[in-house]
């Protein structure tokens, strides 16, 4: 389907009957500028039905770097004022839904760099988590790390079989910020469990991810996945959208205050992290891991 935004004059406008949550804070520089056209994801929106799919396509890995991050950030702000009301993002490997950071670009990055990536990373949490619009994360392949990050900010998760889904944080050397923490103990049917998974980076398969809770559904293809996702959306009137959307705002309010309030100590920890010495080292062997595996 070609990449368009149409109106929808079926649906409310979300972004305008729901007030977006007021909560001071500095400015922090996304990479992007908002003029460029998309260049790693493609949006199409369905008329008939108000759902957009937003897929992300940046080969091999879907890596997020902060150009990517930016420019989904920005297709969902675009969608809130779009009068769409459910959004599926999904992805157009079929093999990997998202590795998370791009780590090729953590390694041996300048700080603005990695100043850039992190700011990128935090503000597109903060859209998805926060967002109005229904969300449905369609995980059509691995999704590790940031790529899990996608999928538990969104309010459903629908994965195919056979693949891996999971936290590595701290296996790669990274803590993970007390706002993931948060959005992982959201979703997870247990706080116990969260901080068992977060704590030994522990990799689900999508068949005990399910058992778990920490997916919703599995489908058999990426057809029947679509199918189960519009479902999901359509489970929502059109008259309870705005009340919907409130009371989602409001369960996740808090965890956005806290987020607001420690961003600037959050990405002082990232830098300290990626700029130590052996974070690097490891990093490099890592990465040469990963290559090796060819
Ligand atoms: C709320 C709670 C949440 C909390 C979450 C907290 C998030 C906060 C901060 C986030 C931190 C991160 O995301 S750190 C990122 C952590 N991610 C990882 O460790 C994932 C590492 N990758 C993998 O494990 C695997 O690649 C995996 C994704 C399972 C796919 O395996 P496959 O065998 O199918 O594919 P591969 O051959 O390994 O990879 C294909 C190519 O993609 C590249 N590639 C793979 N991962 C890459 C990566 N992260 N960055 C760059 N490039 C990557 C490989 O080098 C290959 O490049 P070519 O050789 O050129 O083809």
């Amino acid at each position: 389907m070609a990449t368009r935004i149409i109106h929808l004059p079926k649906y409310s406008r979300l972004s305008c009957l729901v007030k977006p949550l007021t909560i001071s804070a500095r400015t922090f520089a996304t990479a992007t500028a908002s003029t460029n056209p998309p260049q790693f994801t493609t949006l199409s929106v369905d008329d008939r039905t108000g759902i957009a799919t937003l897929t992300l396509n940046r080969p091999p890995a879907n890596a997020l770097n902060a150009l990517f991050m930016g420019e989904i950030q920005r297709s969902i702000t675009d969608l809130e004022k779009e009068n769409c009301r459910g959004l599926i993002l999904t992805s157009s490997s079929q093999r990997i839904f998202s590795a998370g950071l791009d780590l090729k670009e953590c390694y041996k990055a300048d700080v603005a760099s990695l100043e850039g990536l992190w700011c990128a990373l935090q503000n597109l949490w903060r859209t998805l988590f926060s967002t109005p619009l229904i969300t449905v994360a369609l995980i059509n392949g691995h999704a590790i790390a940031g790529g899990c990050m996608l999928a538990v900010s969104s309010e459903y998760r629908i994965m195919l079989p056979n693949f891996k889904i999971g936290v590595n944080e701290t296996m790669v050397g990274l803590a993970v910020p007390s706002w993931l923490m948060d959005t992982y103990i959201n979703i997870m049917p247990s706080r116990r469990i969260a901080e068992w998974d977060l704590t030994s980076s522990r990799i689900y398969s999508s068949e005990s991810a399910l058992k778990a809770g920490l997916v919703d559904e599995l489908a058999s293809s990426k057809e029947e996945a679509l199918q189960k996702s519009a479902a999901f959306i359509d489970s929502f009137s059109k008259r309870t959208l705005m009340a919907r959307a409130i009371t989602k705002q409001q369960f996740r309010a808090e965890i956005l205050r806290n987020f607001e309030q420690n961003r600037q100590h959050d990405l002082d920890i990232y830098l300290s992290t990626m700029q130590k010495p052996s974070m690097q080292e490891f990093l490099g062997e890592y990465l040469q891991s990963l290559d090796a595996k060819k």
